[in-house]
């Protein structure tokens, strides 16, 4: 299953620090790219760090328009879901979505435009009171890889964590640079 995030609508405060964690979880939850608008460069340098240091191929594509994005996607196969809290219950709808091959998830900044939720193959809400797109994609993307996403190797990686009841344990790879 591939899996890709796109964060969409407007923001009436720059968040940076929101828009980074909605792109490193979506890193370490497993997905393959994020596609973001209006956003700080820096961002992409945060998170090419982080790749460089932890590993993987993470990418995060800057993009003027998200509804050519949504559509490209549609005509690749991809499924798109939306979450926002007014769509199916999460744990109605989860199954289904764990069959899909190719999936684009769309989280909101402030306000969606009210568009993607025709254009949506799910609209799906993980309970239905407001809270965040960092945590509703986190409970997302677990929910549709069942925890296997953190079994996955994040190839290349300068440093690796070793899994410790106590302390810390990391592996450091010997670089000539
Ligand atoms: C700060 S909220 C924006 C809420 C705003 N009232 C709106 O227009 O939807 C940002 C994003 O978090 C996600 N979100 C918040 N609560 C959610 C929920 N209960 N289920 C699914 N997604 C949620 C949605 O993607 C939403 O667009």
């Amino acid at each position: 299953m591939v899996i890709e995030v796109i964060r969409i609508g407007q923001r009436l405060v720059r968040d940076d620090r929101v828009t980074t964690h909605v792109a490193l979880v979506s890193r370490a939850f497993g997905a393959e790219r994020i596609f973001m608008s209006e956003v700080n460069p820096e961002i992409k340098d945060t998170v090419e760090k982080i790749n460089k240091t932890w590993g993987g191929k993470f990418e995060i594509d800057f993009i003027d328009k998200w509804k050519s994005v949504v559509k490209k996607k549609k005509e690749e196969n991809f499924k798109i879901i939306h979450l926002s809290m007014y769509g199916q219950n999460i744990n109605i709808i989860q199954e289904e979505l764990r069959k899909e091959e190719n999936l684009l998830i769309v989280v909101g900044a402030e306000k969606v435009p009210r568009e993607i939720y025709e254009l949506a193959d799910y609209n799906v809400g993980v309970g239905s009171q407001p809270h965040s797109e960092i945590s509703a994609l986190a409970i997302l993307l677990d929910r549709i890889q069942k925890g296997k996403q953190f079994e996955k190797d994040f190839p290349d990686a300068k440093r690796k964590i070793i899994p410790t009841k106590n302390g810390k344990n990391v592996q450091v790879k010997e670089t000539r640079d």
